[in-house]
Protein backbone atom coordinates (compact mmCIF):
# COMPACT_ATOMS: atom_id res chain seq x y z
CA UNK A 1 0.00 0.00 0.00
CA UNK A 2 1.00 3.73 -0.24
CA UNK A 3 2.20 5.74 2.14
CA UNK A 4 1.62 9.60 2.94
CA UNK A 5 2.91 11.01 6.07
CA UNK A 6 1.18 13.68 7.37
CA UNK A 7 2.86 16.39 9.45
CA UNK A 8 0.24 16.69 12.27
CA UNK A 9 0.60 15.71 16.56
CA UNK A 10 -3.34 16.24 16.08
CA UNK A 11 -4.90 13.16 17.22
CA UNK A 12 -8.23 14.33 15.87
CA UNK A 13 -7.18 15.29 12.78
CA UNK A 14 -5.15 12.50 12.24
CA UNK A 15 -8.31 9.78 12.60
CA UNK A 16 -10.02 12.25 9.91
CA UNK A 17 -6.61 12.02 7.78
CA UNK A 18 -7.04 8.21 8.29
CA UNK A 19 -10.44 7.45 6.73
CA UNK A 20 -9.97 10.08 4.28
CA UNK A 21 -7.12 8.97 2.57
CA UNK A 22 -7.93 5.19 3.09
CA UNK A 23 -10.37 5.53 0.84
CA UNK A 24 -8.07 6.72 -1.48
CA UNK A 25 -5.71 3.66 -1.30
CA UNK A 26 -3.53 5.19 1.06
CA UNK A 27 -1.82 4.32 4.81
CA UNK A 28 -1.42 7.30 6.83
CA UNK A 29 1.43 7.81 8.93
CA UNK A 30 1.46 11.04 11.25
CA UNK A 31 4.45 12.73 13.64
CA UNK A 32 2.59 10.84 16.18
CA UNK A 33 4.37 7.61 15.02
CA UNK A 34 7.61 9.51 15.05
CA UNK A 35 8.78 10.22 18.64
CA UNK A 36 11.71 12.79 17.90
CA UNK A 37 9.65 14.88 15.38
CA UNK A 38 10.56 18.70 16.09
CA UNK A 39 7.47 20.82 17.43
CA UNK A 40 7.44 23.28 14.53
CA UNK A 41 6.77 26.95 15.64
CA UNK A 42 3.37 28.38 14.05
CA UNK A 43 4.88 32.21 13.71
CA UNK A 44 2.86 32.59 10.39
CA UNK A 45 -0.31 35.31 10.16
CA UNK A 46 -1.95 33.02 8.35
CA UNK A 47 -3.21 29.12 8.22
CA UNK A 48 -1.32 28.80 4.49
CA UNK A 49 1.83 30.21 5.48
CA UNK A 50 1.91 27.89 9.06
CA UNK A 51 1.06 24.56 6.78
CA UNK A 52 3.97 25.55 4.69
CA UNK A 53 5.97 26.30 7.81
CA UNK A 54 5.11 22.81 8.91
CA UNK A 55 5.74 21.11 6.10
CA UNK A 56 8.82 22.42 4.88
CA UNK A 57 10.23 21.64 7.94
CA UNK A 58 9.39 18.10 8.43
CA UNK A 59 9.88 17.39 5.04
CA UNK A 60 13.66 18.59 5.04
CA UNK A 61 13.64 16.32 8.53
CA UNK A 62 12.62 13.27 7.05
CA UNK A 63 13.66 13.73 3.31
CA UNK A 64 10.33 12.79 2.18
CA UNK A 65 7.05 14.42 0.94
CA UNK A 66 4.81 15.44 3.77
CA UNK A 67 1.25 17.13 4.24
CA UNK A 68 1.02 19.48 6.51
CA UNK A 69 -2.51 21.06 7.59
CA UNK A 70 -3.24 24.55 9.50
CA UNK A 71 -6.65 24.83 10.12
CA UNK A 72 -8.73 26.56 12.73
CA UNK A 73 -12.17 27.96 13.52
CA UNK A 74 -13.31 31.98 12.50
CA UNK A 75 -15.93 33.52 14.21
CA UNK A 76 -17.41 36.60 12.77
CA UNK A 77 -18.65 38.48 15.81
CA UNK A 78 -15.32 38.00 17.38
CA UNK A 79 -13.15 39.54 14.36
CA UNK A 80 -12.64 36.35 13.10
CA UNK A 81 -10.96 34.85 16.48
CA UNK A 82 -9.57 32.49 17.33
CA UNK A 83 -8.37 32.21 13.74
CA UNK A 84 -5.04 31.18 13.42
CA UNK A 85 -4.18 30.80 17.42
CA UNK A 86 -7.30 28.20 17.40
CA UNK A 87 -5.30 25.39 19.18
CA UNK A 88 -3.78 27.69 21.32
CA UNK A 89 -6.53 30.46 22.17
CA UNK A 90 -6.93 29.85 25.75
CA UNK A 91 -2.99 29.28 26.43
CA UNK A 92 -0.26 26.80 25.69
CA UNK A 93 -1.66 24.03 27.28
CA UNK A 94 -4.12 23.40 23.62
CA UNK A 95 -6.97 21.99 25.77
CA UNK A 96 -10.19 21.69 23.78
CA UNK A 97 -12.20 22.58 26.40
CA UNK A 98 -10.83 25.50 27.36
CA UNK A 99 -10.75 26.87 24.04
CA UNK A 100 -14.38 26.28 23.64
CA UNK A 101 -15.26 27.47 26.84
CA UNK A 102 -13.53 30.60 25.87
CA UNK A 103 -15.24 31.11 22.79
CA UNK A 104 -18.58 30.32 24.32
CA UNK A 105 -17.60 33.21 27.25
CA UNK A 106 -16.69 35.53 24.26
CA UNK A 107 -20.30 35.29 22.74
CA UNK A 108 -22.13 35.37 25.51
CA UNK A 109 -25.48 37.35 24.92
CA UNK A 110 -24.39 37.31 21.09
CA UNK A 111 -27.82 35.96 19.34
CA UNK A 112 -28.22 33.11 16.89
CA UNK A 113 -28.15 35.46 13.81
CA UNK A 114 -24.71 36.84 14.82
CA UNK A 115 -23.08 33.59 15.62
CA UNK A 116 -21.80 33.12 12.18
CA UNK A 117 -18.70 31.54 11.81
CA UNK A 118 -16.38 29.14 9.57
CA UNK A 119 -13.72 26.35 9.52
CA UNK A 120 -10.88 26.89 7.13
CA UNK A 121 -8.21 24.31 6.97
CA UNK A 122 -5.54 25.09 4.61
CA UNK A 123 -2.75 21.72 3.35
CA UNK A 124 0.63 22.31 2.31
CA UNK A 125 2.38 19.30 0.19
CA UNK A 126 6.12 19.72 0.44
CA UNK A 127 8.80 17.95 -0.57
CA UNK A 128 12.68 18.47 -0.38
CA UNK A 129 12.79 18.16 -4.25
CA UNK A 130 9.81 20.34 -5.41
CA UNK A 131 8.03 23.86 -4.82
CA UNK A 132 5.66 23.84 -2.06
CA UNK A 133 1.71 23.41 -2.95
CA UNK A 134 -0.58 24.92 -0.78
CA UNK A 135 -4.86 24.54 -1.07
CA UNK A 136 -7.70 25.38 1.43
CA UNK A 137 -10.99 24.52 1.96
CA UNK A 138 -14.46 25.87 4.10
CA UNK A 139 -17.12 24.79 6.30
CA UNK A 140 -19.55 27.03 7.17
CA UNK A 141 -21.35 27.11 10.60
CA UNK A 142 -23.53 28.84 13.86
CA UNK A 143 -21.60 29.06 17.52
CA UNK A 144 -24.17 26.74 20.14
CA UNK A 145 -24.53 28.53 23.44
CA UNK A 146 -23.46 24.95 24.44
CA UNK A 147 -21.52 22.13 23.63
CA UNK A 148 -23.24 19.01 22.47
CA UNK A 149 -22.10 15.96 20.67
CA UNK A 150 -18.57 13.40 21.62
CA UNK A 151 -17.62 12.65 17.91
CA UNK A 152 -15.11 14.60 16.52
CA UNK A 153 -12.18 16.79 18.11
CA UNK A 154 -11.50 20.27 18.97
CA UNK A 155 -14.61 22.91 18.56
CA UNK A 156 -16.77 20.45 16.70
CA UNK A 157 -18.93 20.50 19.74
CA UNK A 158 -20.20 23.62 19.10
CA UNK A 159 -20.30 23.88 15.71
CA UNK A 160 -23.22 23.87 14.28
CA UNK A 161 -24.10 22.79 10.70
CA UNK A 162 -27.49 23.86 9.64
CA UNK A 163 -27.98 21.59 6.86
CA UNK A 164 -27.73 18.56 9.11
CA UNK A 165 -29.22 20.29 11.58
CA UNK A 166 -26.53 18.80 13.83
CA UNK A 167 -23.19 19.92 15.63
CA UNK A 168 -20.03 18.87 14.32
CA UNK A 169 -19.70 16.24 17.33
CA UNK A 170 -22.79 15.01 16.47
CA UNK A 171 -21.88 13.88 12.96
CA UNK A 172 -20.71 10.33 12.37
CA UNK A 173 -16.73 10.67 11.18
CA UNK A 174 -18.16 9.84 7.55
CA UNK A 175 -20.98 12.49 7.61
CA UNK A 176 -18.54 14.91 8.55
CA UNK A 177 -15.60 13.14 6.34
CA UNK A 178 -17.97 14.33 3.53
CA UNK A 179 -18.36 18.15 4.03
CA UNK A 180 -15.69 19.59 6.27
CA UNK A 181 -13.11 22.34 5.82
CA UNK A 182 -10.44 19.38 5.61
CA UNK A 183 -12.14 16.99 3.40
CA UNK A 184 -12.91 20.13 0.39
CA UNK A 185 -9.24 21.52 0.86
CA UNK A 186 -8.06 17.47 0.39
CA UNK A 187 -10.22 17.62 -2.79
CA UNK A 188 -8.84 20.59 -4.51
CA UNK A 189 -5.04 18.67 -3.64
CA UNK A 190 -6.61 15.63 -5.12
CA UNK A 191 -5.51 16.71 -8.74
CA UNK A 192 -2.30 18.12 -7.84
CA UNK A 193 -1.32 15.33 -5.69
CA UNK A 194 -1.13 13.12 -8.82
CA UNK A 195 0.91 15.39 -11.11
CA UNK A 196 3.36 16.28 -7.95
CA UNK A 197 3.80 12.13 -6.76
CA UNK A 198 4.99 11.60 -10.55
CA UNK A 199 7.25 14.52 -10.51
CA UNK A 200 8.66 12.51 -7.05
CA UNK A 201 9.07 9.72 -8.85
CA UNK A 202 10.95 10.78 -11.68
CA UNK A 203 13.70 12.43 -9.18
O1 LIG B 1 -0.22 21.69 14.27
P1 LIG B 1 -0.68 20.25 14.36
O2 LIG B 1 0.35 19.32 14.90
O3 LIG B 1 -1.27 19.75 13.06
O4 LIG B 1 -1.91 20.17 15.42
P2 LIG B 1 -2.71 21.41 16.08
O5 LIG B 1 -3.80 20.88 16.93
O6 LIG B 1 -1.74 22.36 16.72
O7 LIG B 1 -3.40 22.06 14.80
P3 LIG B 1 -3.40 23.56 14.28
O8 LIG B 1 -2.16 24.25 14.65
O9 LIG B 1 -3.79 23.51 12.83
O10 LIG B 1 -4.60 24.20 15.09
C1 LIG B 1 -5.91 23.93 14.68
C2 LIG B 1 -6.89 23.97 15.81
O11 LIG B 1 -8.16 24.35 15.25
C3 LIG B 1 -9.17 23.50 15.67
N1 LIG B 1 -9.69 22.70 14.56
C4 LIG B 1 -9.12 22.49 13.33
N2 LIG B 1 -9.87 21.64 12.60
C5 LIG B 1 -10.92 21.30 13.35
C6 LIG B 1 -12.01 20.45 13.18
O12 LIG B 1 -12.16 19.72 12.08
N3 LIG B 1 -12.90 20.34 14.18
C7 LIG B 1 -12.74 21.02 15.31
N4 LIG B 1 -11.72 21.83 15.59
C8 LIG B 1 -10.82 21.98 14.61
C9 LIG B 1 -8.58 22.58 16.72
O13 LIG B 1 -8.82 23.12 17.98
C10 LIG B 1 -7.09 22.59 16.42
O14 LIG B 1 -6.31 22.39 17.56
MG1 LIG C 1 -0.40 23.40 15.63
Amino acid sequence: MKTVIIATKNKGKAKEFESLFSAKGYEVKTLLDVPDAPDVEETGTTFEENAILKAEAIAHQLGHFVIADDSGLIVDALDGRPGVYSARYAGESKSDEANTKKVLQELEGVPEAERTARFYCALALASPNQETITVSGTMEGLITEQPSGTNGFGYDPVFFVKEQGKTNAELTKEEKNQISHRAHALKALDEKLGQFLKREEGM
